[in-house]
């Protein structure tokens, strides 16, 4: 893939947010008896994304991530704290950052419902400014990459959800931004189609620099593109690292599938645990060292099976949105 400008604005951060914080005032009760409610919707929030990295920013619902993403693109003015993009000023700088960043909302389309896809992406053209020549052939690269050929003809409203999304991310990056902010990419998409914008966005990573900061609830997107994960609870920092070091933070044990011979009472052993029972199956929660918990099972029952399962993600982030997770600083 080939690209009209440079992707970012130089070697520095792509994003640096330093004690972002967004506040909104709620008016509450009934009429004349109203109360104002301050609500901090994002509070505090430090952190960096440098050129070429994939960022997952995750949350529970109500977190803070829309609008975080909000006050990236310059839609929401921050109550609190420094924020760059590129260098500017999303809220102040909007329509400069526009031209340097590319914004796909999952739940949303930017496109012309009514137009045929190509037509909707030629006037996305005009709204960026992309001499027809460089439109031409970046759009012939995405039709390629993103598999558009058999709908460009079709109206926006005929196409299905994974066409759209991959018409959404066409529109987004036909100026060939450095940076492209995505807030639930794969939302309601099926299996194939969320694979296809996950190897997609990879490879345009990989190929362009492109920096991609995204908010999922799927944890398979995680798996598949993120390296770092930024993790915000009621508005606040909660974790900023790899998955790996996120896996290592969360105290969600490994799990010991015994297959016995026939049904038995739940096992008693050091360093395990029974948590369930079903048939001659059960599941045993270890806190020791797995090969001593084998060796004792394999030594006092007539196992069948044995499967070791690691924590995956999903348990991880699901006890660190449970408040599992230690306290960081
Ligand atoms: N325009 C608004 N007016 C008042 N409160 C708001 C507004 N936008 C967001 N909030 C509140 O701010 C908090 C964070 O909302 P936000 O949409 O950023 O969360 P989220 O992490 O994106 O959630 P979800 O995963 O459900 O989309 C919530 O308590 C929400 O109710």
């Amino acid at each position: 893939m080939t690209t009209s400008e440079p992707n970012t604005g130089g070697e520095g951060p792509v994003i640096e947010a330093v004690g972002l914080g967004r506040d909104f005032v709620l008016s509450e009760g009934p009429f004349l008896r109203r109360r104002r409610r301050t609500v901090s919707a994002v509070a505090d929030v430090t952190f960096t994304v440098r050129p070429g990295e994939i960022v997952g920013y995750l949350g529970p619902n109500g977190a803070g991530k829309s609008s975080t993403m909000k006050m990236l693109t310059g839609i929401l003015t921050p109550s609190a704290g420094y924020l760059r993009v590129n260098g500017l000023e999303p809220s102040r700088e909007r329509t400069r950052l526009a031209s340097r960043i590319g914004v796909v909302f999952g739940q949303r389309t930017t496109l012309w419902w009514d137009l045929p896809l190509k037509d909707s992406l030629e006037l996305v053209r005009h709204m960026y400014r992309v001499p027809a020549a460089d439109h031409a052939r970046r759009l012939a690269e995405l039709t390629e990459l993103l598999e558009l050929g058999p709908f460009l003809a079709t109206p926006v409203r005929q196409l299905s959800l994974g066409q759209r999304m991959r018409g959404d991310l066409t529109a987004a990056l036909l100026h060939g931004p450095g940076l492209l902010v995505l807030d639930e990419p794969t939302i309601g998409l099926d299996v194939v189609s969320k694979s296809t914008i996950r190897e997609f966005l990879l490879r345009l990573n990989a190929e362009e620099g492109t920096t991609i900061l995204l908010t999922t609830h799927d944890l398979g997107d995680v798996e598949r593109l993120c390296r770092r994960v930024v993790v915000i609870d009621k508005g606040r920092l909660a974790y900023d690292g790899d998955l790996e070091g996120l896996r290592a933070s969360v105290p969600t044990p490994r799990v010991l599938v015994v297959d016995l011979a026939a049904p038995a009472p739940p096992i008693e052993v050091e360093g395990g645990s029974c948590v369930r029972v079903d048939g001659p199956r059960q599941w045993l929660e270890l806190s020791g060292n797995p090969a001593a918990v084998i060796s004792r099972v394999a030594g006092r029952h007539e196992v069948v099976d044995l499967t070791l399962r690691e924590p995956d993600i999903e348990g991880v982030v699901s006890a660190l949105y449970r408040g599992a997770v230690a306290e960081r600083g």
